[in-house]
């Protein structure tokens, strides 16, 4: 790198427009289908070796975890470093001093690296970070795509476009002066802690803070390692310098020790679960007054997603809606619909349709492309999923329709599972459950007022939710009455699949601090604006007119 680099960029040419990348079908006897699976087979040969990657160096650490598959738990996939006290000094050394030149960079030349990124990702790595990912995080063909692939380039190409119309907002000049708007990186460094449920949000997480000039510390969910490591390595590939994002995977509480006890810890770019991020929150503040700035804390976390229906709903669309809302990658995603109110005169047809098609699911191994779900994603998700299970199975007012019997013989197995409550106030209405576990509530089709306000008071969470109507006011209804119960609300749809670019994702209240990723709202916490007004013909006396 150059320290002649220019300082910052005023002067931005034309926006390039990003599109989203076309979802691949997979379909038997399709090239892709072919070329997964060549690399499905490869990578299970032989397990891999993850080391940790600070400054550009590839360390392996004596101190090693293995990781399995989820459905097939006795296959080793892979060997992990893991990040002690130490190499944490020196990660964030390496970030620190990759900074002096990365931050002086160009926009231009930093979008450079991440718009080859996303062309490498759709061509290249696409077969293999999407085989990384159904064997690391056991998803489908079709989940894999349209997370380790589209919207992974997606992130990617957006938010270069993203921050290049920040760059672009100046502000005005007037005669006898020049205003500009300098978007410089934080002064310090920023520390990214991802979640296993997606490649992506692992990938955007690191990267949205590094396009915009800082230099980051990654840390990734243990259990996504294998996915991680391959995208970084694309990001080398890509000509991501040394040092701009360092990887280093290993124990969250003794990593997390050591970057908010550091002086330049600048920012937390946080997704996962919402009691963690209350726990780094708190970190952060004990430490407050050993910082060098006020970090910027960015953290999207937990749900408990709604579908609501009401009497005049298309019953098919509610059914299909409700199935791959719920159980679509076994539950795991933040979004999945967990808790669905549904009008008693729906009720019949709809719990008929429903039971059928959960009845016609196939789970098993993601090898086989026929399965529509796979594994959840370890023991310990496996267990709490189950404890909920048996809530629903011990406790009153709860009644299993479908699913319940999970296994855990030979690969992390929870069927789809669907259960009426009688009292809208249950557990099972109000706590992320993060597994493939639909909680039905039926209520009078007159009480749809009072269904309103439960739907928006039931649970802490305000992060994804759906109404079915074909009546309009009702539409009308629910929009204005959930207006807060939601970051992302869908009108007759499933409130999965936002997509990056059209639906900018997150929520509030206890899921978030809604700062959209994938757009230019996220982008901007990692900025720290400085205006420079340069006078050409500078006053030469003090005095004013008034005083002559
Ligand atoms: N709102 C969103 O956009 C969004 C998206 C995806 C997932 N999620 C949420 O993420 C959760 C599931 O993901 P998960 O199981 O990976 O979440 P998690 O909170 O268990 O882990 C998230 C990350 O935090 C790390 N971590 C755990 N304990 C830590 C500690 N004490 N200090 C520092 N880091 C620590 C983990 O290792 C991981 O890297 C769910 O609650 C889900 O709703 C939210
Ligand atoms: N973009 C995804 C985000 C899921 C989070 O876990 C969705 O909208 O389903």
């Amino acid at each position: 790198m150059s320290s002649s680099a220019p300082l910052f960029d005023s002067a931005i040419g034309p926006v390039l427009k990003a599109q989203n990348e076309p979802v691949l079908g997979y379909a038997p006897g399709s090239p892709e289908r072919a070329a997964l699976q060549r690399e499905l087979e490869s990578q299970s040969q032989s397990a891999a070796s993850i080391p940790l990657v600070i400054g550009g160096d590839h360390i392996d650490t004596r101190a090693r975890v293995d990781l399995a598959a989820p459905h097939d738990h006795g296959h080793k996939l892979a060997t992990v470093s893991q990040a002690e006290g130490k190499d944490i000094e020196l990660a964030i050394e390496a970030a620190m001093k990759a900074r002096q030149e990365w931050s002086r960079w160009s926009l231009q030349d930093r979008s450079a690296v991440f718009l080859k990124a996303a062309d490498l990702l759709a061509d290249k790595y696409r077969q293999r970070l999407n085989a990384a990912t159904m064997l690391g995080q056991s998803k489908t063909a079709q989940q894999a795509e349209i997370d380790s692939a589209c919207e992974l380039i997606d992130f990617l190409r957006f938010n270069v476009q993203f921050a290049q119309e920040i760059a672009a907002q100046q502000p005005n000049s007037s005669r006898g002066m020049r205003n500009l708007t300098d978007y410089r990186p934080l002064e310090g460094f920023v520390y990214a802690v991802t979640p296993f449920n997606f490649t992506a949000i692992g990938g955007n997480l690191a990267t949205a803070p590094a396009l915009m000039g800082n230099t980051v510390i990654w840390k990734p969910a243990a259990t996504a390692a294998l996915s991680n490591y391959l995208f970084l390595r694309l990001l080398e590939e890509a000509g991501l310098p040394q040092g701009v994002i360092n990887f280093v995977p290993g124990n969250s509480s003794e990593i997390s020790a050591r970057v908010f006890g550091h002086p330049d810890f600048a920012g937390l770019h946080f997704t996962g679960s919402t009691t963690v991020f209350d726990e780094l929150w708190l970190k952060a503040a004990q430490n407050l007054k050993s910082y060098k700035s006020y970090p910027r804390l960015v953290g999207e976390t937990g749900g408990k997603d709604f579908v609501l229906a009401h009497a005049s709903a298309d019953v098919e669309a509610l059914a299909v809606a409700l199935l791959r809302g719920a159980f679509e990658y076994q539950g795991q995603k933040c979004s999945a619909a967990s808790r669905a109110y549904i009008p008693a005169s729906l009720w019949p047809a709809l719990r008929q349709r429903l039971l059928e098609d959960v009845a016609g699911i196939k789970m098993g191994n993601v090898l086989d492309l026929s399965n529509f779900m796979g594994a959840v994603i370890d023991d310990k998700a496996f267990r709490r999923i189950a404890r909920y299970i048996d809530l629903a199975r011990q406790g009153a007012g709860a009644r299993i329709l479908a699913g319940g019997q999970a296994d855990a013989s030979a690969g992390y197995f929870v069927p789809p599972t669907v259960v009426q409550v009688e009292d809208p106030g249950h557990a099972l209405m109000q706590e992320e459950i993060f597994g493939p576990v639909l909680s039905v509530y039926v209520y009078e089709d007159a009480r749809w007022a009072d269904v309103l306000r439960l739907v928006d008071t039931t649970s802490p969470y305000a992060l994804t939710g759906a109404v079915f109507a074909r009546d309009r006011q009702a539409v009308q209804e629910a929009n204005g009455a959930l207006r807060h119960a939601a970051g992302n609300f869908y009108i007759n749809d499933k409130p999965t699949g936002a997509v990056v670019g059209q639906q900018p994702f997150g929520g509030a209240r206890r899921s978030g601090t809604n700062d959209k990723a994938g757009s230019a709202l996220n982008l901007l916490r990692w900025v720290s604006p400085r205006t420079v007004k340069e006078a050409f013909l500078p006053a030469t006396h003090y005095r004013y007119p008034h005083m002559e």
